[in-house]
């Protein structure tokens, strides 16, 4: 295990509202991600689910509504600072540095986050090792297999056992097999690190076999939450997105 952490604290969103120029990708939102659970963020094409992790990570500011960490308003944070308040997140894209091995695409985080070079290091490896993948430490990042390039996102993401971990579509690309494995680490992450986190995918069937409370966007508004039951049961889910072309498992 690398470590637990038993903060207490949540992040959140409160009446969030942005708009570019006169469109809303998101109005009113309310949302809060809690320690050691996992949250399923799930919505048809374009209903605003990316820039709610923007909005969440410091990409994107709020037109109108707070974003809070804590008792801190954090809305107006850049993402770096966002990153050493504990809120790290994944991209669609992997965004590894392609010129280094993935041992230095995890230490550079480290020493990002303000720490030694050694001390990043030394958890880069015990956290490739907590992951079952110590051999790709010496690995190039690029020409990595996609799965593997996914998964040292997510340990790039996971360096220093930050408090919130939001996930963009992770499972993207991955056949069912790799999906599985990567369910298994998402509730790792949240049992064993105490890590909150927010997973998005289109893959419904993921998100419903991971989380304990699932939010449903549709046009940059929540029309659902609920545990997974609640989510099944709901008409709203079945004509906003589960009846359209996506299904539920
Ligand atoms: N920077 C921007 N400027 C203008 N419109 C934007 C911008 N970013 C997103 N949008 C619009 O906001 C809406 C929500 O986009 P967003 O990417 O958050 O949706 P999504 O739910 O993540 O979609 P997908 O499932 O297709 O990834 C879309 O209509 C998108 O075109």
């Amino acid at each position: 295990m690398v470590r637990r952490k038993d903060k207490g604290s949540s992040l959140a969103a409160s009446g969030v509202t942005v708009a570019f120029g006169g469109f809303k990708a998101l109005t009113d939102v309310t949302m809060t991600i809690t320690p050691g659970a996992v949250h399923g963020l799930i919505g048809p094409n374009g209903a605003g689910k990316t820039t709610m992790v923007n909005t969440l990570t410091g990409f994107q500011a709020p037109t109108t509504g707070t974003v809070t960490l804590g008792d801190s308003n954090v809305g107006t944070l850049p993402p770096h600072e966002m990153r050493r308040a504990g809120v790290a997140r994944t991209f669609q894209a992997g965004r590894l540095f392609p010129g280094l091995d993935v041992l230095d695409n995890l230490a550079v985080t480290g020493v990002g986050l303000g720490h030694s070079r050694s001390t990043s290091e030394a958890e880069a490896l015990r956290l490739l090792d907590w992951m079952g993948v110590p051999h790709l430490a010496e690995q190039p990042a690029a020409g990595l297999p996609y799965t593997d390039e996914r998964r040292v996102g997510i340990a790039r993401a996971l360096m220093f056992a930050p408090d919130f971990l939001l996930l963009d579509e992770p499972a993207a690309g991955m056949s069912e097999a790799e999906a599985a494995d990567l369910a298994s680490l998402i509730k790792r992450v949240a049992e064993e690190l105490g890590t909150g986190v927010l997973l998005i995918e289109h893959n419904v069937g993921l998100v419903l076999s991971v989380s304990h409370h699932v939010y449903v966007l549709d046009a940059g508004q929540i029309i659902e939450e609920g545990d997974v039951d609640a989510i099944l049961s709901s008409q709203a889910v079945r004509d906003a997105y589960l009846g359209s072309d996506q299904e539920a498992a």
